[in-house]
């Protein structure tokens, strides 16, 4: 994939803000996302994502500070940086007349070079649906289709806002499956997610977005070490469920278990990137 040696990253943002009259949606922000990167924006609703997404892609302009996407500036780059990037937007557009096929086929044609359409359609799970009218598939599968409009152009960027809503829950490990491909044959990614396990199966590194700012930047791991490493401990005596938040949970689980003996219902649990999401949030 060439790339041009003097850039450092893929998505260069700097003190980024964008008002809709007077509700600031994003507020100064500041990210950096390096090539080849998976990287998930998290936040509420509102937190101000799309909005950010959006500038990146070049389709929302920003009211102040600098951004970079591919060494160039989206709302000025012209056809050669668009055909770099693919884009899976919130609300997709409908060409329900035509099928799975032919809209693959008319999105491949913008494109100077293109992954053959019935490969990326295998690739998304919809090679059984190639001649189906696109308004007779279901939720899930058009969501499906818009991720192979995004990815049909070999783009070196791939933004998703949301890819997987609606996803069953096979569809959503297909879809992990294909992230990680994408990733491995060098593209860059940016998603926003609302699925906390999708982050942290994905994401080299999460932004963690509030009211349009960023309150954490990390990889998922660093996040929860960062938030809480306790375990907990839980088992029963007799009708009563014993709790320990501990660092060590063999050796608690030793003390308690002395002659050897099982404890009901033992489990250990770590917190998750939810729990270090809901804490950064303010809501845990
Ligand atoms: N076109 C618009 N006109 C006016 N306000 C908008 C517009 N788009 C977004 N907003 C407001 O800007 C704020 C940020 O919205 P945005 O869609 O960027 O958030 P988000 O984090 O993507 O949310 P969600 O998780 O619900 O998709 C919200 O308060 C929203 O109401």
């Amino acid at each position: 994939m060439k790339r041009d040696p003097d850039a450092s990253s893929a998505v260069r943002v700097r003190g980024l803000s964008k008002a809709y009259g007077k509700r600031l949606a994003v507020d100064g922000l500041d990210l950096e996302v390096g090539y080849g990167e998976v990287f998930a924006l998290l936040g509420p609703n509102g937190a101000g994502k799309t909005t950010t997404i959006e500038i990146l892609e070049g389709h929302r302009k920003r009211d102040s500070g600098e951004v970079r996407v591919l060494d160039a500036d989206p709302g000025q780059a012209g056809r050669a940086w668009r055909s770099k990037i693919g884009v899976v937007l919130q609300d997709a557009s409908d060409s329900g007349m035509l099928t799975v096929a032919e809209t693959v086929r008319m999105f491949a044609r913008c494109y100077g070079r293109s992954r053959p359409p019935d490969e990326v359609l295998e690739l998304v799970g919809l090679g059984d649906k190639v001649n189906s009218k696109v308004r007779t598939l279901s939720g899930g599968q058009r969501r499906r289709l818009d991720v192979a409009l995004g990815i049909v152009g070999m783009p070196e960027l791939v933004f998703l806002d949301e890819p997987t809503t609606g996803f069953d829950p096979e569809a959503r490990r297909q879809f992990w499956d294909l992230i990680r491909r994408l990733s491995s044959d060098g593209a860059t990614i940016l998603l926003t997610t609302h699925y906390l396990e999708e982050a942290a199966a994905l994401a080299d590194r999460v932004a963690v977005l509030a009211d349009g700012k960023i309150v954490a930047v990390d990889s998922p791991s660093k996040l929860v070490q960062h938030v809480n490493s306790a375990a907990t401990v839980q088992w029963m005596e007799g009708e009563t469920m014993q709790t320990v938040h501990t660092d060590c949970p063999t050796q608690v689980i030793r003390q308690r278990s002395t002659d050897g003996a099982e404890l009901a219902e033992l489990t250990v649990t770590r917190p998750t990137l939810e729990d270090a999401y809901l804490q950064l949030i303010g809501w845990a």
